[in-house]
């Protein structure tokens, strides 16, 4: 199935404007173009180079406290945990360590981070179906709160390791729904056919043989039914499902003291419509409300998504008998969503006066050798010099961790706007750090 956001139809695209009017923390400014909390991202642009990724850090906050409090409001013992894989920069994580976050994990590089960062282990909860053994490890000797156990193999493997070493760890089942979320093929999580979790049917037998091993206690359930997630239906399908395995559990007199709904939850990259965190808790409620089980989410992309840009710069625009290319200077390494899910992302030019007359319709490109490298086809933008900077919009989430430096491509700039003040939170790679971990043949 499509992405829900990857349309590509002109026809249906937001508008420059409708683009700017849908994310606050973005304004249009006459004299100083496009603003990012009030700061012009044009500056930023000119100080540092492009590519460049620029943060709303108040954006980010108050998207943490929205979901804080829906889940409050609604009555929910609820505890957000920041799925790291999202954006694991460190700015990004002491802000939410700060906000009194948790973290979800998917590896030994992420649980370190989530630590130096002031997460505290406790409130640290680890998913992910191939955890190594060196992995399994770091989790137990800084007893973090929690491990999603994905499979019998994995279970068994975490009984052994922590018995040898004298610890308990405390484990949730990840149990497989069999839901369809909706969403890109490749980001769906809780078919029978994915990777991910015990299967439904195997969960009841499985948990109760976990509460019989050694190394092991079993203190939940968990569930993940995949990544941009517009329409509520899917959600309320897996949790009806969890809710009923929390019954049956407890029919066999095992202990279900925690629920994880996972994360999922989209947003507007197209500006479509997306479900809010109110109408989920209203979801999470209605499945977990009588249960009297504390519950866990671990959101990424809502959280931090919609809060960065990445800043390219016109190389140049090559003109042909079709659409125009108009190449940048960032690409599919720094940006793979477009290249690899078809995903639409909003293109937004800086410059005080091209950004209210759209012209078009161009290809945008970036200067890697494959012809996947295209974030945008017939879109419809003001006409772009050489030099002109634009933001691609939506680019806080999957954006900086899943960059490479394909085509020896050094990785971007990343900044950080708070409190109308801007700073760099990591340097553009040097080239000469291309090469600095690679030697000749001894
Ligand atoms: C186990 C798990 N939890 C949380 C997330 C975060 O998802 P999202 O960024 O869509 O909220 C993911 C990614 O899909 C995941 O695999
Ligand atoms: N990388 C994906 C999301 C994957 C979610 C992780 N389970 C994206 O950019 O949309």
């Amino acid at each position: 199935m499509a992405a829900p956001s990857s349309p590509n139809d002109p026809a249906t695209d937001p508008s420059i404007q409708e683009l700017i009017t849908a994310r606050p923390w973005l304004k249009h400014d006459a004299q100083a173009g496009l603003l990012l909390d009030g700061v012009p991202l044009a500056a930023i642009a000119d100080v540092v180079g492009t590519p460049t990724w620029v943060y709303s850090a108040a954006t980010m906050r108050c998207r943490y406290r929205a979901l804080a409090t829906a889940m409050a409001e609604a009555g929910l013992d609820m505890q957000v945990h920041y799925a790291v894989k999202a954006n694991d920069s460190r700015a990004v994580l002491a802000q939410f360590a700060a906000e009194g976050a948790g973290a979800d994990v998917v590896s030994g590089g992420e649980l370190l981070k989530a630590r130096r960062a002031g997460i505290p282990a406790s409130a640290i909860v680890y998913s992910g179906v191939g955890k190594s053994e060196q992995e399994m490890r770091l989790a137990l000797s800084e007893d973090i709160g929690q491990i999603n156990v994905e499979s019998t193999e994995e279970l068994e493997m975490l009984s052994a390791l922590a018995g040898a070493l004298g610890h308990t760890a405390r484990v949730a089942l990840r149990v497989n729904p069999d839901v369809d979320a909706g969403t890109n093929d490749k980001i769906a999580t809780g078919r029978a056919t994915d990777k991910f979790g015990i299967p439904y049917a195997d969960a009841v037998a499985l948990y109760a043989r976990a509460a019989s091993l050694p190394g092991v206690e079993p203190v939940g359930l968990a569930t993940h039914i995949g990544s941009q997630i517009l329409d509520l239906a899917p959600y309320r399908d897996a949790f009806a499902r969890i809710a009923a395995l929390v019954e049956a559990l407890r029919e066999h007199g095992l202990r279900v003291g925690t629920v994880d709904c996972g994360g999922g939850l989209g947003i507007g990259y197209r500006n479509e419509p997306t479900s809010s965190p109110a109408g989920l808790a209203a979801a999470m409620k209605g499945a977990f409300g009588g249960l009297d089980v504390r519950l866990i989410m671990e959101p990424g992309r809502w959280l931090v998504g919609p809060a960065g840009v990445l800043l390219a710069s016109v190389v140049l625009v090559k003109q042909t008998r079709h659409e125009p290319f108009v190449v940048l200077d960032a690409a599919m390494n720094d940006l793979v969503r477009p290249a690899m899910y078809d995903a639409w992302h909003g293109i937004v030019p800086l410059s005080p006066v091209d950004a209210v007359t759209p012209v078009g319709p161009v290809t945008v490109v970036g200067p890697v050798c494959e012809s996947g490298d295209t974030f945008a086809r017939s879109r419809r933008l003001p006409p772009l010099a050489p030099n002109a900077h634009v933001a691609i919009l939506d680019a806080g989430a999957y954006g900086v961790v899943m960059s490479s430096t394909y085509n020896a491509r050094p990785l971007a700039a990343e900044a950080w706007v708070d409190d109308a003040r801007w700073s760099v939170i990591r340097d553009r790679q040097p080239m000469e750090a291309l090469w600095e971990r690679e030697r000749l043949p001894a």
